[in-house]
């Protein structure tokens, strides 16, 4: 009678401890191998206990898109009563449960980010015009090596930046190195073991134990938001709207007290957005010159396609993505590797449903492992190591396997999605148009192994900066 017992028709799983749940199934570092291993045993769709709280494990393409496609707003909720909950004070769009003040938020972005000319050349002038700083600091290193961390966050946070506040900022700004540094530690801290703790065990919650520095981050942040907030209020002009922040400001004064819009929404919607934006993108940027680095022969033959496309041109545009088959395949093959949000954010059901044949109640939490799909044996050419052929076919044109999934699918999935890859393509397009990126020779063999967080992290390394010398 020691062991508690998953409902009727509930997902399998390994026998779950009183009080502790399935905790000891797991890695409270890096649970992914876990979660693979747990597969196995137990096919795609399992269950564990965090504690006395059950939580479903989805895996594999098939099942990911009966959840998430087909049976999309059943699968669309965010689980309430965890730590990352308590640390975003219940604001904002991205952990926001499926209801109305998530549908207007959600909308509210996506117009947004469109009017601002999402697939418009405004947007492509704003990251081709970041991408010239990190130019700046590339060719102050030729001949050296850099760390390029801190370099890809600084372009990611400051296009973020422009949308949101309509300003960019210096990198050596108070502003922005608060902020990443802020949001780098909170996203470790979010997956890390001590979240894990605080979501096993509530009676901890209010000990002075280190998952408290993500509450202090968050205040840090929400004062200089609420700040740049004031500021527009002050200097903003009804119906010539600069940017994000002025957009929802003129927004909440036409809306009638119905609205779910407020500005304590809109401090910690920034936020969110900011923080959605900027370690996504610059995680995926570093797996990507990471990998390039390391075979040369793909990052030559990504250049000599820019070579011809781009010839007697400017700069690239986003445009140009539909004649560079190969670059295109790389740069998703990046994305695939990087697995970005290995665990995507959690859904919750939002009703008693079913996902192949098993029960799931309402309120049960959903954990989407977008890494199983995206290593998906049977789903690739290779599923393993770096190899741009999973995004071609036999007469060398891009296509896009069903399960490419790194933005999630569905009703919750990535609403950046436009913004990313517009980033992705400009930033890599151009710096590789310019420069040679060489492994240094000193720095022994390369290690792909990701640190683990809600975003996966290259190890530091470093680049060898050449420029090169184009016909
Ligand atoms: C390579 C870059 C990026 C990757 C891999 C990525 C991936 C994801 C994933 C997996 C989710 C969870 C979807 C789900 O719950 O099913 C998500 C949600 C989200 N992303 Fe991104 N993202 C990226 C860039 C961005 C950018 C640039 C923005 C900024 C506009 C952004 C804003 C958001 C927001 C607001 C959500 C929450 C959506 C919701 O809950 O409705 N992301 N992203």
């Amino acid at each position: 009678q020691f062991i508690s017992r998953r409902p009727k028709n509930f997902p399998p799983g390994p026998t779950v401890l009183p009080f502790l749940g399935n905790v000891l199934s797991l890695s409270l570092e890096n649970p992914l191998s876990d979660f693979e291993r747990l597969r196995k045993t137990y096919g795609n769709v399992y269950s564990l206990y965090i504690g006395s709280k059950p939580a479903v494990i989805i895996n594999g393409l098939k099942a990911m898109k009966e959840a998430m496609v087909t049976k999309a707003t059943e699968f669309a909720g965010r689980p309430q009563d965890l730590y990352v909950n308590d640390t975003t004070q219940r604001k904002g769009v991205i952990l926001a449960d499926y209801g109305p003040s998530w549908k207007e938020h959600r909308r509210f972005a996506l117009m947004t980010l469109r009017n601002f000319g999402l697939g418009k050349q405004s947007m492509e002038e704003r990251i081709l015009g970041e991408t010239q700083y990190i130019m700046k600091t590339l060719e102050e290193h030729i001949g050296k090596t850099l760390s390029p961390q801190l370099m890809f966050h600084n372009v990611a946070s400051n296009i973020i930046c422009q949308v949101l506040f309509g300003r960019r900022y210096d990198y050596d700004d108070d502003f922005i190195k608060t902020i990443v540094q802020c949001f780098t530690e909170n996203a470790k801290l979010a997956n890390g073991p001590w979240a894990m703790l605080y979501d096993t065990f509530p009676m901890i919650r209010s000990l002075p134990l280190p998952f408290t520095k993500a509450f202090k981050n968050v205040a840090t942040c929400q004062k200089i938001a609420k700040r740049v907030l004031a500021e527009h209020k002050r200097t903003r002009v009804n119906g010539e709207p600069r940017d994000f922040v002025d957009c929802y400001l003129e927004e909440l004064e036409k809306r009638d007290d119905t609205t779910t819009f407020s500005e304590e929404q809109l401090s910690m919607y920034a936020l969110d957005i900011h923080f959605a934006g900027t370690d996504t993108t610059s995680n995926t940027l570093l797996t990507g010159f990471l990998y390039l680095m390391t075979h040369p022969h793909i990052q030559e033959r990504c250049q000599e396609e820019i070579d011809r496309v781009l010839e007697g041109k400017d700069h690239a545009s986003f445009e140009d993505r539909n004649n560079m088959p190969y670059v295109q395949a790389v740069l998703h093959e990046v994305q695939r590797v990087a697995n970005t949000v290995p665990l995507s954010v959690f859904h919750c059901a939002t009703t008693d449903t079913e996902l192949m044949g098993y029960s799931i109640p309402k309120g049960t939490m959903i954990i989407p492992n977008l890494t199983s799909v995206l290593h998906e044996e049977g789903q690739w050419k290779s599923s393993h190591g770096f190899n741009p052929e999973n995004f071609l076919n036999d007469k060398e044109e891009f296509v896009k396997p069903e399960a490419f999934m790194p933005f999630s699918a569905g009703p919750r999935m990535c609403l950046g999605e436009g913004l990313a890859r517009m980033e992705l393509f400009l930033i890599s397009v151009t710096l590789l148009r310019k420069f040679k990126f060489i492994w240094p020779e000193d720095a022994g063999k390369p290690d792909y192994t990701p640190v683990y967080g809600v975003t996966l992290t290259p190890k530091p390394y470093r680049m060898k900066i050449q420029l090169r010398e184009r016909q």
